[in-house]
């Protein structure tokens, strides 16, 4: 959480406490919950379906059901997921932190895109992916060290090893373009890159386009903690929406189906007592614009900072009630496989979501929201009195 305030120093009043936690990591808690890979196999995935069911994706009629995709999903969350824990537990070191070695992320960003797409081209071949890398960095001699790194963190969940032909291969799936039609996922295999290496919040964001709308979309967030409540308590959540069914929790690694929970955006009324989040980084949002528009809302509590689309989470279970995502600079398109997890989850979960202009996020236009400028998600009570703050504040700057 704020960057690089000494940690005695984030915690002034008991909400920030609590919240501390929430948007902080724990350096001890993360290890101590990262799982070793040793003991992981994708071979022992077993997709929690009650679908069989073929999935109907024409999306003309509302038949709609998406439970083969859900699962697959969650599963390849959660395996991607545990690979960038065991990462975490591997590579990060005081050393890589005090270096500001970024290597260890790129290293889980590649393997985890490499994994997701594995699972996702198995149980759904024709379906294309806008995912967040390509293979760039590991061609050649120069990407040699990077590559054997990437190749060797793949293998130890795969049940045969693959080429590393084969693995760039796979992170190359996700360089489909996006677009109205048809069917195809998108996928952030580390978002929060900075937050993962801080060991704070980082998630593994997995979406379902068709024709233009997100219809699934699940959230991985390993430093999560379960309940907000209770900060010393386990860590590691799983969220999952599909169009019209709600949106759900349950443990990131746990108890399946059987372990989720409905969640709701919180009901504040009166934007006084709300609480909003945004990013930690001042270059992804204007830390001065929001304060300006908590003003106008009579916030008073210090704004929650965190990585990721975890921020989506706190307001999907109503840990927080806003998330401000105020542009830096006009020419910034926001990616699509930043947002469509936590939009869909979001909007199933009671909260609304549009950019800073009231416009509904457009993902049916390619890899980038090029139809929009930043995002403002809130809970539906609020969500108009916000915008109107926004749009006071921004004076139509974009
Ligand atoms: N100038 C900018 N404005 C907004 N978002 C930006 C940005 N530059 C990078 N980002 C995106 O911000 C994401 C992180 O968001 P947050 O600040 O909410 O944690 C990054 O995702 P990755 O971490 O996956 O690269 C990156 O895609
Ligand atoms: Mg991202
Ligand atoms: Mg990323
Ligand atoms: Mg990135």
């Amino acid at each position: 959480m704020t960057g690089n305030l000494p940690a005695a120093m984030r915690c002034c009043t008991a909400t920030f406490q609590r919240w501390a936690v929430l948007s902080g990591g724990n350096r001890a808690v993360s290890r101590a919950s990262g799982s070793s890979l040793a003991c992981f196999s994708w071979k022992h995935i077993n997709i929690d379906t009650d679908s069989n069911q073929s999935t109907f994706r024409t999306y003309s009629t509302q038949l709609a059901y998406f439970g083969k995709e859900r699962a697959v999903a969650i599963e390849a969350v959660e395996c991607a997921s545990r690979v960038c824990q065991a990462v975490f537990k591997r590579l990060v070191t005081e050393e890589t932190l005090t270096k500001k070695d970024k290597s260890p992320v790129t290293v889980a960003d590649f393997g985890a895109q490499a994994v997701v797409n594995l699972i996702l081209e198995k149980h759904f071949p024709d379906d294309p992916v806008v995912g967040e890398e390509d293979s760039k960095d590991l061609q050649g001699e120069e990407g040699r060290v990077l590559r054997e790194k990437v190749v060797d963190l793949v293998n130890t969940v795969t049940e045969q090893p693959l080429s590393s032909d084969e693995i760039l291969r796979l992170i190359d799936r996700g360089q489909y373009a996006g677009g109205p039609k048809g069917s195809h996922w998108t996928l952030d295999p580390i978002d929060g890159t900075k937050g993962f290496l801080r060991g704070e919040q980082f998630a593994v964001c997995l979406a379902l386009i068709v024709d233009g709308k997100v219809r699934v979309g699940v959230l991985g967030c390993p430093n999560l903690p379960y309940e907000l409540d209770k900060p010393d308590g386990e860590r590691g959540v799983l969220m999952v929406a599909v169009e019209g069914q709600g949106a759900f929790q349950r443990r990131l690694h746990g108890g399946g189906r059987a372990d989720e929970v409905p969640i709701h955006a919180s009901k504040v009324a009166d934007t006084k007592d709300a609480t909003f989040c945004e990013s930690v980084e001042a270059a992804h949002t204007s830390h001065g614009d929001s304060a300006n528009i908590a003003k106008l809302l009579n916030i008073t509590r210090p704004s929650v900072r965190m990585d990721s689309q975890c921020k989506y989470a706190a307001v999907a279970r109503g840990d927080a009630d806003i998330y401000l995502r105020l542009p830096q600079k006009a020419a910034y398109e926001e990616k699509i496989w930043d947002h469509a997890a936590g939009n869909i989850i979001i909007h199933e979960s009671g909260g609304r979501v549009t950019d800073v202009n009231g416009k509904p996020l457009d993902f049916s236009i390619g890899r980038t929201l090029s139809a929009n400028k930043g995002v403002i998600a809130a809970n539906a009570n609020i969500f108009d009195t916000v915008i109107d703050a926004v749009q006071t504040t921004l004076a139509g700057k974009f």
